[in-house]
């Protein structure tokens, strides 16, 4: 039996997950020929595929934010004048990457700039996300009627800001006629999709750089596509090219040196190295953005800036005990990225490769330490880091119709996923999956496994065995069927899959046993036989809980 290596993609919340992938893997080859891919399944974006937009225009956008101060607001100014950002150096210093929940209002932007300007002694790069749920909203936009709702959240957020709304109205504009193209022609490519979603981080960051410039803070403000974000043209799910570094590094630096003014960048987006349209790097991209530009300055840090108190324990909306993690290297918060959580999946590669520290903090809670991710960090006591739960995946099942250890046949399995595009870390819909099931049956009995969870424990895999005892341990108490286990190949994720419908009450038990009880054996003892399968067992095992208190 081998298992191979769990390769995960993805993005944070099941609303997010607009790209279903094809996530684990087990073979059991070499005797039995049978094989398991587990898949992940998503809701996929509403509008269909199709051609409408021939060619984005390379040309810039209309609007720069002006840098001068002649407009500066007096009594803002004189808060300002306390903390002169970088007024002292000759050099930008760090990234700081604030995300949608980070400036979804007036009040937010407001809060982050003051966050910003607290760091008396930095010169930093600003990456901003899209303000808010409008990347979502503009997914979800049908009619222009529905528009509305963005128009007004950016008009409000200029107003309150008390900076221009022309700022965003030729982008409002423009958005509009947009819609107009896309209701027309019933149709809507990857590539006018990545369009359309651009204009999010196009107007925050217009709005955000007019409102430092406002209250008296030189600001620049950039879209990623115009200095040098260099991807393939892989729409809606770009990788960055090499030569963005160079480009990007000389653009920001050379602006810098001739005219300081802090630079405030898109997240998120680039330009097709071929098509010259505006691309998107995934949902969540605009961490990738901001450790992308962390190693193409050569910064000492990088810092993220999200809602919660850094890297957590478990997801806090399954269970709100979850914890900070204070440290991590790169490889744990990269399968923590790539099972979906907090990060998105390829942004610790540019950090790891400069080997630039990224700081994950909450902007909301400033104070909180958050999580330190380097490339290496003291392994001798740590046992479990984290864990991650990926749900609605689909199990593929996959036994050969032909002899025994015939020659060749995983060799068969894989070219199918081949032919098909498809590879066991990259998209997959359930619509490839027919496909991929009917091409299968030619050599092998093939069951789809519905509505299944994995389970990823992301930690130190020197102590896999004591981490799947207790893990194990834990999951048969509460009742639960191991269905595949897997242990990735970065050596710090075990991943288990079980059942949907029992996925929550497994990462609160398995959480309660990894980091709130010493010993497992207390969910096992404190219940009778029959009680042992009840949801949210270890839970109720709680003493002095507010959930016991609760109940
Ligand atoms: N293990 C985890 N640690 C921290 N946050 C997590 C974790 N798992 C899921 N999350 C969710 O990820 C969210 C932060 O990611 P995201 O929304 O992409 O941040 P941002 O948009 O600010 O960059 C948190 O609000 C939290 O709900
Ligand atoms: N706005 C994009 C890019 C991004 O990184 O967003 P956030 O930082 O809010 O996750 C998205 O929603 O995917």
């Amino acid at each position: 039996m081998m298992a191979a290596s769990s390769q995960f993609s993805g993005v944070k919340t099941p609303q997010y997950h607009s790209f279903p992938k094809i996530t684990s893997l087990q073979c059991h080859s070499a005797f039995s020929n049978w094989l398991h891919f587990a898949s992940f399944h998503s809701p996929s974006y509403t509008k269909s595929s199709g051609i409408l937009i021939q060619r984005h225009s390379c040309k810039s956008r209309v609007f720069k934010v002006s840098c001068e101060e002649g407009s500066v607001d007096v009594i803002e100014r004189k808060r300002i004048e306390k903390s002169r950002l970088g007024e002292a150096k000759n050099e930008l210093t760090c990234v700081m990457k604030f995300g949608g929940s980070s400036v979804a209002s007036a009040d937010r932007m407001r809060e982050v700039a003051d966050l910003i300007l607290s760091f008396t002694g930095e010169s930093p790069v600003i990456v901003l996300s899209a303000m808010g749920k409008t990347t979502n909203m503009l997914l979800l936009v049908d009619t222009i009627e529905e528009l509305f709702f963005i128009e007004e959240l950016h008009h409000r957020t200029a107003d309150e800001l008390g900076v221009d709304r022309l700022i965003v109205d030729g982008h409002l504009e423009e958005l509009q006629q947009l819609l107009k193209g896309i209701a027309m022609m019933k149709e809507l490519t990857l590539r006018t999709r990545d369009y359309l979603v651009s204009f999010g981080e196009c107007m925050s960051t217009r709005i955000f750089a007019a409102y430092l410039n406002k209250i008296g803070v030189k600001a620049r403000q950039y879209d990623a596509f115009e200095i040098g974000f260099i991807t393939t043209d892989d729409f809606t799910n770009a990788d960055i090219l090499e030569a963005t570094y160079a480009a990007v590094a000389k653009r920001l630096n050379d602006d810098w040196n001739s005219d300081p003014a802090i630079p405030v960048v898109t997240g998120f987006l680039g330009k097709g190295l071929r098509s010259c349209a505006i691309t998107t790097l995934g949902r969540g991209g605009s961490d990738l953005t901001a450790t992308t530009i962390g190693k193409a300055l050569g910064f000492r840090e990088i810092q993220v800036w999200k809602d919660v108190d850094g890297v957590l324990t478990c997801d806090p909306n399954i269970y709100p005990r979850a914890e900070p993690v204070p440290y991590l290297t790169f490889d744990e918060a990269a399968e923590l990225a790539y099972c979906g959580c907090v990060l998105h999946p390829q942004s610790m590669r540019p950090a790891r490769e400069g080997d630039i520290p990224v700081r994950v903090k909450n902007s909301y809670n400033p104070k909180a330490p958050g999580t330190l991710i380097t490339s290496s960090r003291d392994m001798s006591k740590a046992g479990l880091t984290s864990i991650v739960l990926k749900r609605n995946v689909t199990m593929l099942d996959i036994v050969s119709t032909r002899m025994l250890g015939q020659f060749g046949f995983l060799a068969k399995v894989f070219s199918i996923f081949e032919d098909l595009g498809i590879s066991v870390d990259v998209v997959a819909t359930s619509e490839e999956l027919d496909h991929v099931v009917e091409e299968l049956e030619r050599i092998a009995v093939v069951n789809l496994l519905r509505h299944r969870s994995i389970i990823s424990l992301i930690g130190n895999v020197k102590r896999s065995s004591f981490i799947l005892e207790k893990a194990f341990h834990v999951l048969r108490i509460n009742g639960v069927n191991v269905q595949m286990i897997s242990q990735g190949a970065s050596k710090v994720n075990i991943s288990l899959v079980v059942n949907d419908n029992e996925a929550d009450q497994c990462v609160r038990a398995l959480h309660l046993a990894f980091f709130e009880r010493a010993d497992t054996s207390m969910c096992s003892t404190l219940y009778p036989a029959e009680e042992l399968t009840r949801p949210l067992l270890c839970l109720e095992t709680r003493q002095n809980s507010p959930e016991r208190a609760a109940h």
